[in-house]
């Protein structure tokens, strides 16, 4: 992975004025607490079981590895999504960060998704503001000036897909039991349009060319290599255009209609 990274982060432009996030000598462990204030830790630091965000800044080389630690499942919630997105600005905005992994502190699973209770049983102003929420991450995550890999370490269905999908990259577990792609259309949820924007920022074949063709088919797992050799077949013409559209750049004005 660092060989991978290594090559990603070569051609980062130059980092962004401004650090929002200030630093004392002491580089180690990044965390945001749920008021999106940043507490910093030594290098050997653990995180607090409240921590649902863990960002780990390695100085050396300038990766971020950002931990998703929200037992049992890392269910995206308003409160992760929120805090998440708060992270990202942040190293955004961090001149000594050049690149991102994103990964998870949870045993066996990377992301569950969308927070199923977040969608159900509350006023119409929550479901926009989460709604919001979902999108602003994807336009982070997509939108990103960083190189970001999605280590995905465990099952990824539906929004924790998306998560993956919006990566440069991404470095799936080869564990039978992992599980990844849009489970969603099973509860009656429609993945929204701006999905098909993904597929530009794949890339890189075979894994994430593998990945993104999962999200086009139901219920495909990446333990099953003889049928996803047979999907990219068949959807090779479309790749080949998708690769075309790698890392472009959001037009944040054509995108009013997301926000
Ligand atoms: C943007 C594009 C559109 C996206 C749409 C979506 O993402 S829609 C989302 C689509 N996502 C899905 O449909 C996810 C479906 N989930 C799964 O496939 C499995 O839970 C698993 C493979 C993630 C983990 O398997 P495992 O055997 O290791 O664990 P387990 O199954 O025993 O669950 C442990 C606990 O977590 C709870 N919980 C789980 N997911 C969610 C959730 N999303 N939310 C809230 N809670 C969730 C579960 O109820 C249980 O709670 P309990 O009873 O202990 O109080």
């Amino acid at each position: 992975m660092a060989a991978v990274l290594r090559k990603l982060i070569q051609g980062r432009l130059p980092a962004l004025a401004g650090v929002l996030c200030r630093r004392s000598g002491n580089e180690g462990h990044l965390f945001l607490n749920s008021s999106g204030s940043t507490l910093m830790q030594p290098r050997c630091g653990y995180s607090s079981p409240t921590e649902s965000v863990i960002v780990e800044m390695d100085k050396a080389t300038g990766v971020a590895l950002l931990k998703l630690n929200i037992p049992p499942v890392n269910s995206l919630s308003l409160p992760l999504l929120t805090e998440l997105a708060i992270v990202l600005d942040k190293l955004e905005m961090d001149k000594h960060c050049r690149g991102l992994i994103l990964t998870s502190a949870v045993p066996n699973i990377f992301s569950a998704g969308l927070n199923l209770f977040d969608m159900m049983d509350k006023p119409n102003e929550h479901y926009s503001e989460f709604w919001r929420a979902v999108q602003e991450i994807w336009i982070k995550l997509y939108g990103s000036s960083l190189a970001n890999i999605a280590a995905i370490n465990g099952s990824s269905p539906a929004g924790g897909c998306l998560l993956a999908l919006c990566s440069d990259y991404r470095i799936m577990a080869n564990n039978p039991h992992f599980t990844i792609g849009l489970n969603e259309t099973r509860l009656g949820i429609v993945a929204p349009f701006w999905y098909d924007i993904l597929q530009w920022r794949v890339h890189h074949p075979p894994p994430c060319l593998h990945l993104f063709v999962m999200a086009l088919v139901f219920r495909l797992h990446v333990h099953h290599p003889s049928a996803m050799t047979k999907v990219t077949r068949a959807y090779s013409t479309e790749l080949k255009i998708s690769v075309s559209y790698v890392k472009q750049p959001i037009n944040w004005r054509s995108h009013e209609i997301y926000k």
